[in-house]
């Protein structure tokens, strides 16, 4: 039987309008099938019509161009990287890599100017990057920058590689072991470390490809995850987006409005050391979720577990009538005089007034590795928080979940990273000049 065409673009409305200037052929629905079922069982190749075939699968209209994601352009340069405050694109790769044995400070020094270089040209222009102009994969040759950022940060092994001990910031000693870490050193830390989002998966691809590139025989890749978020434009109502277990996850995050929020998440001018002015840390955790535990937990429990309303991240303090944004109230008691956000619900025990003020900035992406060897799921969320000192943010949270958090019963933490991320690039620098040239 012959396989069925998937819609493959969730484009606008099939009654949209032809753009002048469309050059697709005008095939019909049927024909369109035909022609798709036939390459699939001759292995014909489609040639130049892929992409409107593909397109034309949907409706028997020319697609509606999304251009306002493909355009999206995130700055390189500024008081602080990018991806950081950059909304949430939908697509990310972590990857980290160590220095070759034979690489020391010059050799770090030049690597970072030539990823800076190539970063700012990416994000400046990702879809025009031809493979004439160096190292290049041409994937996203007809891609915009899509919002591109491309972040990059040091890891404590990194001092001790290039002779820079002495400016290594008290921020990154090792972070505590808690009980429920069960971690894979090769998974884990890493020299340089590396961010690179959009909302197009070709383009974090690319970027990746080009940084590879250019890292030449300097330094290897240790470890690469990648992950995901929604897709930006398709829902006509755009809310927090949700993780793997189905909650709306990044509410009650620090907001850049916030008068503390600079304080909360960025190393202040004057601060130490002062290369890292501006500069960030960003924890990142590798949190496996027992997704077939928590999806056999009946709602009610599930809700429990996080103090929040499954269905619109409500608080459960907050009554029938609350939205996601309504203060939580921890004080607040149910009908029967319990307390309506449990002892061990997760955001009582994460929150900033239950940790003497400790505030992270949280920016992840779910993962979806496919099955693990027993069957479940190999999927979570790769945790990334951004804070101005990790001994104030990530690590007395942590502490605390570690010991009461419903929800921990539902995760395994089983990679790390703590990385110092410099300033941004003021113009003619390059990512870490001032440490590595200072
Ligand atoms: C150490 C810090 C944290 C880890 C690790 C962590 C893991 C984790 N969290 C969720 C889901 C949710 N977290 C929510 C809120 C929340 N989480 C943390 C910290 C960590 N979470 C904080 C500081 C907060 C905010 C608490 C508050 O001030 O109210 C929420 C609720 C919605 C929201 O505010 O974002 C959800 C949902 C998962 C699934 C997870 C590990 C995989
Ligand atoms: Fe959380």
């Amino acid at each position: 039987m012959p396989k069925k065409a998937q819609p493959s673009v969730p484009s606008g409305p099939a009654s949209a309008p032809a753009p002048a200037t469309s050059t697709a052929p005008a095939l019909s629905r049927r024909r369109l099938l035909g022609a798709a079922s036939a390459a699939g069982a001759t292995g014909l190749a489609l040639g130049g019509t892929t992409g409107a075939l593909a397109h034309a699968a949907t409706s028997d209209a020319p697609p509606t161009a999304l251009s306002s994601v493909g355009t999206g352009r995130v700055a390189f340069r500024g008081t602080h990287q990018c991806g950081i405050t950059t909304p949430l694109q939908a697509h990310g790769r972590l990857v980290a890599f160590d220095l070759a044995p034979t690489a020391g400070r010059a050799e770090a020094a030049a690597l970072l100017r030539r990823w800076s270089d190539a970063a700012e040209r990416l994000m400046d222009a990702v879809g025009t990057d031809s493979p004439a102009d160096g190292p290049a994969s041409g994937i996203a040759l007809d891609a915009g920058p899509c919002s591109l950022t491309v972040t990059f940060g040091f890891g404590r092994s990194l001092f001790a590689r290039t002779g820079l001990t002495d400016r290594m910031p008290d921020a990154l000693r090792p972070l505590p072991r808690f009980t429920a870490d069960a971690l894979d050193p090769d998974r884990s830390d890493g020299d340089l470390w590396v961010q690179i989002g959009a909302d197009d998966p070709l383009v974090t691809l690319h970027a990746l490809r080009v940084l590879r590139a250019e890292a030449g025989e300097a330094a290897r890749p240790r470890w690469e995850m990648a992950g995901f978020n929604r897709t930006p434009g398709a829902t006509a109502r755009p809310m927090t987006p949700r993780n793997l277990m189905g909650q709306v996850d990044g509410t009650n995050n620090p907001r850049p409005a916030d008068d503390d929020f600079a304080d909360r998440i960025f190393v202040p001018r004057g601060g130490e050391p002062d290369w890292m002015a501006g500069g960030s840390y960003a924890v990142v955790r590798r949190i496996r979720m027992l997704l077939d535990d928590w999806d056999g937990t009946p709602l009610q429990e599930q809700e429990q577990v996080i103090g929040r309303r499954k269905s619109d991240g409500a608080p459960l303090s907050g009554g029938p009538d609350a939205s996601e944004d309504t203060a939580v109230d921890l004080e607040a008691r149910d009908s029967s005089g319990r307390p309506a956000i449990a002892a061990d619900a997760h955001v009582r025990v994460a929150a900033p007034e239950t940790n003497g003020g400790a505030a992270m900035l949280r920016r992840p992406f779910s993962y979806h590795d496919g099955l693990r060897e027993d069957g479940a799921p190999d999927a979570g969320l790769l945790f990334v928080a951004w804070q101005a000192d990790p001994l104030t943010g990530f690590v007395p949270v942590q502490r605390k979940l570690d010991s009461g958090d419903a929800l921990s019963r539902f995760l395994r933490h089983e990679a790390s990273g703590l990385f110092a991320v410099p300033g941004g690039p003021a113009t003619g620098e390059y990512v870490g000049q001032r440490l590595l040239e200072g």
